[in-house]
């Protein structure tokens, strides 16, 4: 049985991107927490949030986070997604877990190109090059920690999708 592989990260390190992209090259299907977030309840992150709270978002986000996984499956997860001890734990415990890393100022650069509001409402209304630093110097441990293979998330998609496949020891399907 192929485990499901875990993308963690900050906003803006290409979760979503990558994941797609991963997925296809291993032949495997694709998740995003977020998207069955949204789907479930047909409702955008950012009005969830205004209409709830951030706590109730992580409550909801943690399980989806139970609901996508499954065998030979890609899920990308939302960048917050370590916050919970319970979750590093279970994608630890239930798969291949994969953080891709990529300093703040590279982050906030491809976030104030395509800043997809409705998907990232401000974590701490500051800047968008401020708030990444700070949430980079907030969960970079907690990133560190949950990861099986740290991957340098500053290459080109398909150099990401190679290295990562190379640290799980799998060849391309294609
Ligand atoms: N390796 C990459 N190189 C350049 N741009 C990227 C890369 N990965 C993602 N992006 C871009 O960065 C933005 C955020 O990507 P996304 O996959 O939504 O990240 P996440 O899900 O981690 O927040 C998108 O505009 C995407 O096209
Ligand atoms: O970092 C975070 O706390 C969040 C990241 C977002 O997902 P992406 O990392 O896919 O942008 C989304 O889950 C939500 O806005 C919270
Ligand atoms: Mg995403």
């Amino acid at each position: 049985m192929s485990l499901p592989i875990y993308l963690i990260g900050a906003r803006g390190c290409g979760k979503t991107t990558i994941g797609q992209a991963l997925s296809q090259a291993l032949g495997y299907a694709f998740s995003d927490t977020d998207h069955y977030l949204q789907l479930s309840t047909q409702r955008s992150v950012a009005e969830i949030v205004a209409s709830e709270g951030w706590d109730s978002f992580r409550a909801r986000e943690s399980d989806s986070l139970h609901k996508v996984t499954a065998p030979a499956t890609v899920i990308a997860t939302g960048g917050g997604m370590v916050l919970a001890e319970a979750n590093r734990h279970f994608m630890r415990d239930h798969g291949q877990v994969i953080w891709l890393n990529a300093p703040s100022v590279v982050l906030a650069d491809r976030l104030e190109r395509q800043p997809e509001a409705a998907q990232r409402p401000t974590l701490t209304g500051r800047p968008i090059a401020e708030e990444m630093g700070d949430i980079l110097r907030e969960r970079a441990h907690l990133y560190r920690q949950s990861a099986h293979h740290e991957v340098n998330a500053m290459q080109t998609p398909e150099q990401v999708v190679d290295q990562i496949l190379q640290s799980l020891s799998l060849a391309r399907a294609s």
